[in-house]
């Protein structure tokens, strides 16, 4: 058996292409907590989420794309469901651990490969695996893929999930992604402070009508301490710079890429 780890990850503002294979347009970043999948060989395929039987729609889809069964185990230190790209997580670490224990002639990039084209297949993300792969903060604005180190660190309170499946198939939702989405990208500087990306973000995600209630409340109560605060796109999440002992959790931007344990 092989564990393999993947950071999790968390997009501030994306745009999704209409060519999904080379993954959207956006600006997110790897934090350091993550997934960690353990692989066996096994005639039949079983996926376990911290020790309870799941249904896990990109998970499988890895396996059957690569052509093996095993059973997996999946641990997470993130909540999923909660954008924090736990399925991507799952998905990479899972394709890095079976591509190891069953000794497959797979280089890093094709396992990359397989572990995006089953998200989007699954509709589970558009391209989270790209920058758990790196580590790093990540970003395409229409040039192609970019990655810079940093360590800042995030506070955040999830109150709830938002399924990204769901997201991802309402056109209306999408329309509006995409449209504020392409100006919050036309104003990313890499070299900006953490706290400015945050109000160029919080102000795209108020366009595109996803915060709930709980999340602009959340926002609220950051900028009333002098902080900075969006919604990690896509979960009831709020992430915030700038800021102690304001949100419920806190942790950090990694520049760790994925990889087997
Ligand atoms: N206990 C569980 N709770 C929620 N989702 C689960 C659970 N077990 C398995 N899943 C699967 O996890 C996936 C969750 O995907 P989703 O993309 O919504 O979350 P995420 O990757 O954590 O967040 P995001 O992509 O928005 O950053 C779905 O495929 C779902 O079927
Ligand atoms: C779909 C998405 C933009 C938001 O959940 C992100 O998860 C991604 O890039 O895969």
């Amino acid at each position: 058996m092989t564990t393999a780890y993947a950071p999790g990850s968390v997009t501030t503002v994306f745009v999704p292409q209409s060519d999904p294979e080379e993954g959207s347009l956006g600006v997110s970043f790897a934090v350091e907590d993550g997934v960690h999948a353990t692989v066996k060989p096994t005639d039949e395929t079983v996926i376990r989420l911290d020790g309870t039987v799941t249904s896990f729609e990109p998970v499988a889809g890895v396996l059957d794309s690569i052509g093996v069964t095993a059973d997996v185990s999946l641990e997470a230190d993130i909540p999923v469901g909660c954008g924090f790209g736990a399925s991507g997580a799952a998905t990479l670490a899972t394709a890095l651990a079976a591509a190891d224990v069953f000794d497959l002639e797979l280089s890093r990039e094709d396992v990359l490969t397989a572990a995006h084209r089953a998200e989007v297949a699954a509709g589970t993300g558009l391209g989270d695996v790209f920058v758990q792969e790196q580590g790093g903060l990540v970003w395409n604005t229409g040039d192609g893929r970019d990655r810079t180190e940093r360590d800042d660190r995030i506070e955040y309170t999830s109150t709830g999930g938002i399924a990204t499946q769901d997201v991802l198939r309402d056109e209306g939702a999408i329309t509006k992604v995409a449209d504020a989405g392409t100006e919050a990208l036309s104003t990313f500087h890499p070299g900006d402070s953490l706290q400015a990306w945050f109000n160029a973000s919080w102000a795209f995600a108020k366009r595109t009508e996803l915060p709930t209630q709980s999340v602009e409340q959340t926002v609220e109560r950051v900028l009333d301490n002098d902080g900075a605060a969006t919604m990690a796109m896509v979960g009831e999440t709020v992430l915030a710079t700038g800021v102690e002992g304001v949100l419920d959790e806190s942790t950090r931007i990694t520049n760790d890429g994925a990889h087997v344990r």
